[in-house]
């Protein structure tokens, strides 16, 4: 039986996540509901409360009209208003839009626990997985366990400041219910953002989560000065293996997915532009650890693809399988086992 969507009347949209993408999407989020049918004019943004100076970061933005610190030098539309408590950020919202570091879903999830809308729906443009103690779980998972709602995901090549310059970029929505992508894509298109649907709510996050691994094995081979087939090199196999483990574990993923914006288009994005790639090629061109470097390059920005490459390892370990995905394997070694990035092809080839 096809399920029908959880639309309403007018939908009442709340963004989880002020960092950089969380920003640049509450923007974008901001400018649509104003233009179009069907939506309450205003977007409330969570935001993790923190001082600057002696200013509250909401306070600064509901001000100023912008995220001083993760998104600097872009005027946030009117409607946009920043809310530090989460209950406050969602009540009354039928649009939940997941944009947090994944470390945190877990926590912010507990907090929303029976206090969502009856009519809610979420859509996760998270890049990662909940790691537990017996394994890692799919973000959407995690959202409609915890809040018992239909979850959608988004997840594409898109670098948050280029999107925020407004610079063309596609990415991918995946749907269980094509009403709801559908209502999704109204959502977040605009004429320099082109969402394209798919059905597959887990190939469209698994790829964003998988690819910052990926990403990581990019920067090393940037930080080694290797070129530019060295670096196509990495990326086919880091496709490949993201294919490979997210076919091995999960059922239902369309091959088409891996050459949608969520799949081929943000490995390569990432391993061009992104901050894994960044922190990667700075961890071997000056030999500090990656906690430093997201300090000192990041400005509170996080870094996901080192967690996640540990939180994969512990998976593969445990299931013997770490000869199966040696650049997986291998990056998980150079970043927590001192293993010498000069070493990174050694098990590949
Ligand atoms: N930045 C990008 O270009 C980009 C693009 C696509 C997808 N993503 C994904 O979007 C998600 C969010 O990334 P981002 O770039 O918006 O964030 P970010 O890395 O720029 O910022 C980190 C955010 O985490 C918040 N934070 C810190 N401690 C917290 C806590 N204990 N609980 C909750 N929040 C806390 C900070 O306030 C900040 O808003 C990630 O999964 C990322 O992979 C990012
Ligand atoms: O900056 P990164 O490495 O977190 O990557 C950003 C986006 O996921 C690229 O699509």
């Amino acid at each position: 039986m096809v399920k029908e969507a959880r639309t309403v009347e007018v939908e009442k949209v709340a963004v989880i996540g002020s960092g950089n993408w969380g920003t640049v999407i509450a923007r974008i989020l901001g400018g649509n509901v104003a233009q179009q049918k069907g939506f309450d004019r205003e977007v409330k943004m969570w935001v993790f409360e923190e001082m600057i100076g002696d200013k509250k970061l909401t306070e600064l933005i509901n001000e100023k009209h912008e995220n001083v610190k993760y998104l600097p030098g872009f005027k946030l539309p009117n409607n946009i208003k920043a809310v530090p408590d989460i209950l406050e950020a969602t009540k009354d919202a039928t649009v939940l839009v997941f944009v947090i570091p994944h470390q945190f879903v877990r926590e912010v999830c507990d907090k929303l626990q029976g206090n969502v809308h009856s009519k809610a729906k979420a859509i996760s443009l998270v890049k990662g997985f909940d790691a537990t103690e017996t394994g890692i779980r799919p973000i959407s998972h995690v959202i409609k366990e915890a809040l018992k709602i239909p979850v959608c995901t988004l997840s594409g090549a898109n670098i948050a400041n280029e999107i925020a310059e407004e610079k063309f970029s596609e990415t991918t929505i995946g749907y269980k219910n094509l009403q709801e992508g559908e209502l999704f894509k109204r959502l977040f298109e605009t004429k320099y953002f082109k969402v394209g649907i798919v059905d597959d709510v887990l190939g469209v996050e698994l790829c964003g989560a998988l690819k910052n691994v990926v990403a990581i094995g990019a920067g090393i081979i940037d930080g080694l000065k290797l070129g530019d087939n060295t670096k196509a090199a990495i990326i086919r196999i880091g496709l490949l293996e993201m294919k490979k483990y997210i076919k091995m574990f999960y059922k239902g993923i369309k091959d088409e997915t891996f050459f949608e914006s969520c799949g081929i288009a943000d490995v390569i994005t990432t391993c061009y532009g992104g901050r894994n790639r960044k922190a990667a090629e700075a961890f071997v061109l000056t030999g500090k650890s990656f906690d430093q470097l997201e300090k000192e390059l990041l400005n509170g920005q996080k870094l996901q693809g080192t967690l996640t490459a540990k939180e994969l390892n512990t998976v593969l370990k445990n299931k013997g399988l770490e000869n199966e995905f040696p650049l997986f394997t291998t990056v998980y070694k150079i970043v927590f086992e001192g293993l010498d990035p000069k070493k990174i092809f050694d098990d590949i080839v």
